[in-house]
C-alpha cells in the first residue's frame, strides 16, 4: 500500500519529563520549519512545546493517561507522518507498556521516527520536509492473506 505524505505534515511530538528540555530546545530552533505543519503532542509536551513555540499544538491525553495510545491510534489512521519521541532510556516509566506499543506502530507504519536530537535533525534536514512524496506501507495485503483467515 502507497500512502502520499503532503507537503504539509501531521508531526506527532513527545518527551518524557527528563526529556522535555531536550524536545523544547530542539523544537525552539525548528520553528521555521515547525510552522509549516500541523503539530500534535501528548498533554504535558504539547502544553510546553505551545507555550514556548507560540504555535497552535493538539494537546492529546498526558502520556501516562493514555496519550501514547491516542498517537498510536492516529498512526495506524494515517494521520501522522513524522514521530519525534524523545523517550527516556534511564528511567522506567509506569505506561511503558504504551510506549513500547507507539514505537512499535511507528515502525508497522513506516512512519519517520526520531528518538534523539541528531535523527531528528537529520529528518527536518531532508529536502522532502516540505515536499510531498510517497511512502510505501506495511503490505496488509500480503499479511491479511497469510495471518487473517
Ligand atoms: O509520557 C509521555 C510519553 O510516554 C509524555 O506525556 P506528557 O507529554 O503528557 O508528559
Amino acid at each position: 500500500m502507497i500512502r502520499t505524505v503532503g507537503a504539509s505534515k501531521n508531526i506527532a511530538l513527545v518527551a518524557h519529563d527528563n526529556k522535555k528540555d531536550d524536545i523544547l530546545q530542539w523544537a525552539l530552533s525548528n520553528r521555521h520549519i515547525l510552522k509549516n505543519h500541523t503539530l500534535l503532542a501528548t498533554g504535558t509536551t504539547g502544553k510546553l512545546l505551545e507555550q514556548a513555540l507560540e504555535l497552535p499544538v493538539r494537546k492529546l491525553l498526558s502520556g501516562p493517561l493514555g496519550g501514547d495510545q491516542q498517537i498510536g491510534s492516529l498512526i495506524a489512521e494515517g494521520k501522522v507522518d513524522i514521530l519525534i519521541f524523545f523517550w527516556d532510556p534511564m528511567q522506567s516509566q509506569p505506561h511503558d507498556p504504551d510506549v513500547k506499543a507507539l514505537l512499535r506502530l511507528g515502525v508497522v507504519w513506516n512512519i519517520p521516527m526520531a528518538c534523539d536530537t541528531a535523527t531528528a535533525n537529520l529528518i527536518f534536514s531532508s529536502p522532502l520536509i516540505n515536499e510531498e512524496y510517497t511512502v510505501k506501507l506495511t503490505d496488509y495485503e500480503d499479511y491479511k492473506n497469510r495471518v487473517i483467515k
